[in-house]
């Protein structure tokens, strides 16, 4: 048995128990980070994260959701991480690799810390409430539009696909967009995003066949064209408070029906997050909130 330090932080509201690897290796088995990330009975997060030595980047972040599985990448994570090295190299920008491809993040305007008296920090333990609260932009990568690159398992066009849901004998054929933001996502349109609906709906298309690698599947709410409301069912961890790469992918699959201008504000459960699809790049570029809740052990 041994005793890992951990520090706790969410990105609009998405929660991490994020551990430092750098120097000493940190290797949970599918079960043990199943346990971690256990409300009940581990430290409770959305996804458990590692931040591992890179020989191309500052860092490499390795992800699990709450489930387990280890996934390719997490947006939210990587603005909490971004902001983790930010800090500790005093660089202006730091490069993140991850399964799903390197990233880099920078500083962006800041609200301000809280908790901690003016413009200081300190200490916590994992039972203290915020600490740190800073915002942090992402360069997220260019959008896979290809089914090959979502992944799907036929051939379709990712702005409308044909995913047929409900019982055998009288499926519905629903049109919903399909992203890969370095993981797969999906995107219905549509104003129902009551927690019965997202949770039904959600749990349904995660594992559906047409999406052999799983699939995020989110309810995007186009409010005005630079603003959507949007509830995600993350794929390895159900309903969380936000989805970043989500809110990636709704802004993409909006853009590309003509539903949405190229920047939006994505509203999500647990704040807000800026979204632009930059033209010349083609990158997608994410700002958003994170904080600092506290610090811990974990036993493993
Ligand atoms: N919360 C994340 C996404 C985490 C991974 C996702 N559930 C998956 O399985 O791909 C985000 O902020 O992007």
């Amino acid at each position: 048995m041994t005793l890992r330090p951990f520090v706790r932080m969410n990105g609009a509201g998405n929660d991490f128990v994020v551990v430092n690897a750098l120097e000493t290796p940190f290797a949970p088995t599918d079960a043990e980070a199943r346990a971690i990330a256990d409300r009940e009975a581990g430290q409770g997060c959305d996804q458990l994260i590692a931040i591992e030595p890179s020989p191309t980047a500052d860092a490499f972040m390795r992800v699990w959701n709450a489930d387990g599985g280890q996934v390719e990448t997490c947006g939210n994570a990587l603005r909490c991480v971004g902001w983790l090295l930010l800090e500790s190299t005093g660089k202006d920008a730091v490069v993140i690799d991850t399964l799903g491809g390197p990233t880099t993040a920078w500083r962006a305007e800041s609200p301000g810390r809280v908790g901690s008296g003016p413009g200081g920090r300190r200490e916590a333990s994992a039972s203290e409430g915020p600490t740190t609260a800073a915002r942090v932009r992402v360069d997220m990568g260019e959008p896979g539009l290809d089914w090959t690159q979502v992944p799907l398992a036929e051939a379709m066009d990712t702005r409308g696909i044909e995913l047929q849901v409900g019982p055998i004998d009288a499926p519905l054929l629903h049109t919903p967009g399909a992203v890969s933001m370095g993981n797969p996502h999906v995107v219905f349109f549509t104003d129902r995003q009551d927690d019965a609906f997202v949770r039904g709906s959600g749990s349904l298309v995660e594992h559906h066949p047409l999406f052999p690698e799983g699939v995020n599947v989110g309810f995007a709410h186009v409010l005005a064209p630079d603003r959507i409301r949007l509830r995600v069912w993350e794929r390895g961890a159900g309903l969380t408070r936000a989805c970043g790469t989500g809110a990636c992918a709704a802004l993409v699959a909006a853009a590309r029906r003509g539903l949405a201008v190229r920047r939006a504000v994505i509203e999500t459960d647990g704040g807000e997050l800026e979204i632009d699809w930059d033209e010349a790049t083609g990158h997608v570029f994410m700002t958003g909130p994170i904080e600092i809740e506290g610090t811990g052990m974990l036993t493993i």
